[in-house]
């Protein structure tokens, strides 16, 4: 039998991030990866290394998702950064062209670059179309305040309420990331399952944001799940691989160090 893992997500050019930050997990855990490309994001070496970004056309993306699909009985799929309200609705109807065994998103709201006016409606549009129709979604603290309304998230029980607040949009698992943002020397998580609270915390390593850590977190999990693990193994598996990968993050020539995800 083959894992197979499935992502629906967008190109970063550095690799730091990304489909291919996911294609890296999905292979140093064993599972056999493919994916769908929702658009390009490109840093801008000239311009203080800002946010360039390209959207994939529509129609583009269903006729990945349908050779895909095609291609193979997939049942696990990871959805990393959409980006446009176009791109979401396209992905969604996707989604909903078959079953699955799970849906695990990665709410990337939003990418510095966009009108602020347009991030608004692609985080509504992700909230009403995606949120949904995901089984486990992996917000982090700011994603995390903005699915919840929740203002103000400082300790791991505004954590966890925010978390349950998510799930009352429809994912049956919420896995909140506090990470270096949530005050504190450990990096903690918190998966609601229903009424049960995991923490998961490890000693943060260093206190700068590093990149791709979030797309390897919801990358590892859709590999332990296509492999066959349950939700809550999934989650502390992938929780050990992103803090391995953390430690031994690699520095470029960009102002940000990014996690080098396996051996
Ligand atoms: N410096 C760090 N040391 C240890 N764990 C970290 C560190 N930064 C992030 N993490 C962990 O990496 C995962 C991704 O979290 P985070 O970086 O907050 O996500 P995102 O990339 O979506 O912002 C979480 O498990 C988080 O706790
Ligand atoms: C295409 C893409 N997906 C996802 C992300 C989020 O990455 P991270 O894992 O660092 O949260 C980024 C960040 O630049 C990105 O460019």
């Amino acid at each position: 039998m083959v894992d197979l893992a499935y992502v629906i997500a967008g190109s970063e050019a550095t690799g730091g991030a990304g489909i291919q930050a996911d294609l890296r997990t999905f292979q140093a855990l064993g599972a056999f990866g493919l994916g769908t490309v929702t658009c390009v994001v490109s840093f801008d070496p000239a311009n203080d290394w800002g946010h360039r970004f390209f959207p994939v056309p529509a129609d583009v993306i269903a006729a990945q998702i349908e050779a895909a699909t095609a291609a193979y009985a997939l049942d696990v799929v990871k959805i990393g950064m959409l980006g446009t309200p176009a791109t979401i609705e396209v992905v969604a109807e996707g989604l909903r062209s078959q079953p699955w065994r799970h849906v695990v998103l990665d709410p990337v709201l939003i990418c510095k670059g966009q009108e602020p006016g347009a991030a608004l409606d692609t985080d509504n549009a992700l909230r009403e179309h995606v949120v949904p129709l995901a089984t486990v979604v992996t917000p982090n603290l700011f994603e995390a305040r903005a699915l919840s309304g929740m203002e103000t998230i400082e300790t791991v029980e505004q954590l966890t309420e925010a978390a349950r607040r998510i799930q009352q949009l429809g994912p049956r698992y919420v896995v909140a990331k506090g990470g270096v943002e949530l005050p504190g020397d450990d990096a903690v998580d918190v998966l609601v399952d229903g009424d049960e609270v995991t923490v998961l915390a490890t000693p943060k390593v260093g206190r700068a944001r590093v990149a791709g850590a979030g797309c390897t977190l919801a990358a590892a999990i859709t590999a332990e799940l296509a492999k066959g693990a349950e939700v809550g193994a999934a989650v502390a598996r992938a929780k050990e691989f992103v803090t391995a990968g953390i430690e031994r993050r690699v520095a470029g020539r960009a102002p940000f160090e990014v996690v080098r995800q396996g051996a």
